[in-house]
């Protein structure tokens, strides 16, 4: 249970759903505006739904934007289901801030800003590598024998995203993009999708950064042996997330929860970031107000997820890489929604009957 006087429990009861009056006066800016009613298709979407996140129409622009990648390691992978040594993890999230990832070329594209929080990788990165360090523990614990987190090391990296989020907040940052990095992750990220929506471990499990053969099959019984071992079940949430879940899964539900108390909207990104938004909508329903799929991923657990949560993607690239990179992809679109509230023109503006 959460102690309601604890950072995670006065988070969960400052979240309400978002403002249905604000939602309701921008479907009538949307039949207003210069253009056939739905022409605009999930522009209009999304732009009713940035209203009703902030409480007022039109909604402001999502920006600045900050992508908070959260960098941690995996004791699965002592079994191998990720084709890549672990030492690819700090190396990752030096490249991120560094501004050679893939994500972060993509969010100067798209003019968001990048931070990178080491929240429990194996090897530390020395300062001058740009690296936040936050670090709860040197990786989790083999899921596959027991929890992969202790019920401490679970709240400890909670807390850490729910303070990057509200400190992003207080920065001026009007939008959050959670995105990490950590070898063997699509592992326990299957194991959280499975647990959450009840697709079985064969159907949750995808190739990750590469796995195949044999090692999928490997994966996959991981994944079932991780689940089965810790009796893990959506009826208690965070025994669920410290069971089978990592360091930057339990930081990325601090930052999904954190980002709907202060209500401001959350881009979500691939199967990971998908999988510790399944723990977060378990703990507090109305937090899913707050999110937009930026994109539906290639990892099978993506869809799976996106049903369960609700949630239509923006795009669908076929991305399977995770670090944030198809949510900040999907950004500019979804800033264009409210810009367009903001700046067109309207029928009565105009001067232009509305027609039929
Ligand atoms: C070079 C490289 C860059 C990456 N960037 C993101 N990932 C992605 O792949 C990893 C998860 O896949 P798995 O569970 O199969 O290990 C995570 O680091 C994820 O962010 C990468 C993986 C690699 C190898
Ligand atoms: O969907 C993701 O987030 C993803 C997919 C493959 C590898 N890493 C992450």
């Amino acid at each position: 249970m959460t102690h309601p006087d604890s950072p995670l429990g006065r988070t969960l009861a400052a979240i309400t759903g978002a403002d249905a009056d604000a939602r309701a006066a921008a479907e009538a800016h949307q039949l207003a505006m210069l253009k056939p009613p739905g022409s605009l298709g999930e522009l209009e979407t999304l732009g009713c739904r940035l209203a009703a996140i902030a409480g007022t129409c039109p909604p402001p622009v999502p920006a600045p934007a900050l992508v908070t990648v959260f960098a941690g390691d995996h004791g699965v992978q002592t079994h191998g289901p990720s084709p890549w040594p672990q030492e690819v993890t700090a190396q990752m999230a030096a490249g991120v801030a560094g501004g050679g990832a893939a994500v972060s070329v993509l969010a100067r594209h798209a003019g968001a800003d990048v931070a990178v929080y080491d929240v429990g990788m194996v090897t530390a990165l020395p300062e001058d590598a740009g690296v936040h360090d936050r670090r709860i523990a040197a990786g989790t614990a083999d899921m596959t024998v027991g929890p992969a987190l202790t019920p401490a090391q679970c709240t400890a990296a909670i807390e850490v995203g729910l303070t990057v989020a509200a400190d992003a907040v207080a920065r001026g940052h009007r939008c959050l993009v959670p995105g990490e990095v950590g070898i063997g992750n699509t592992t326990a990220a299957a194991a959280l999708v499975s647990v959450f929506t009840g697709l079985p471990p064969a159907e949750s499990t995808g190739a990750g950064a590469g796995a195949a053969g044999e090692r999928l099959a490997r994966k996959k019984a991981l994944v079932a042996r991780a689940i089965d071992v810790n009796g893990a079940t959506a009826a208690d949430p965070l025994a669920a997330l410290a069971a089978v879940g990592g360091l930057e899964h339990a930081a990325i539900v601090g930052v999904l929860l954190g980002a709907a108390a202060a209500r401001v909207p959350v881009v979500l990104d691939g199967v990971n970031v998908l999988s510790a938004a399944l723990v977060a909508a378990a703990l507090a329903p109305a937090a899913s107000d707050f999110w937009i799929a930026g994109h539906e991923g290639a990892e099978p657990g993506c869809a799976a997820a996106l049903a369960a949560l609700g949630l239509r993607p923006v795009l669908r690239l076929g991305l399977r890489l995770g670090e944030g990179s198809g949510a900040v992809t999907a950004l500019p679109v979804v800033a264009a929604s409210a810009t367009l509230m903001a700046e067109m023109a309207t029928f009565a503006s105009a001067g232009i009957a509305p027609g039929a």
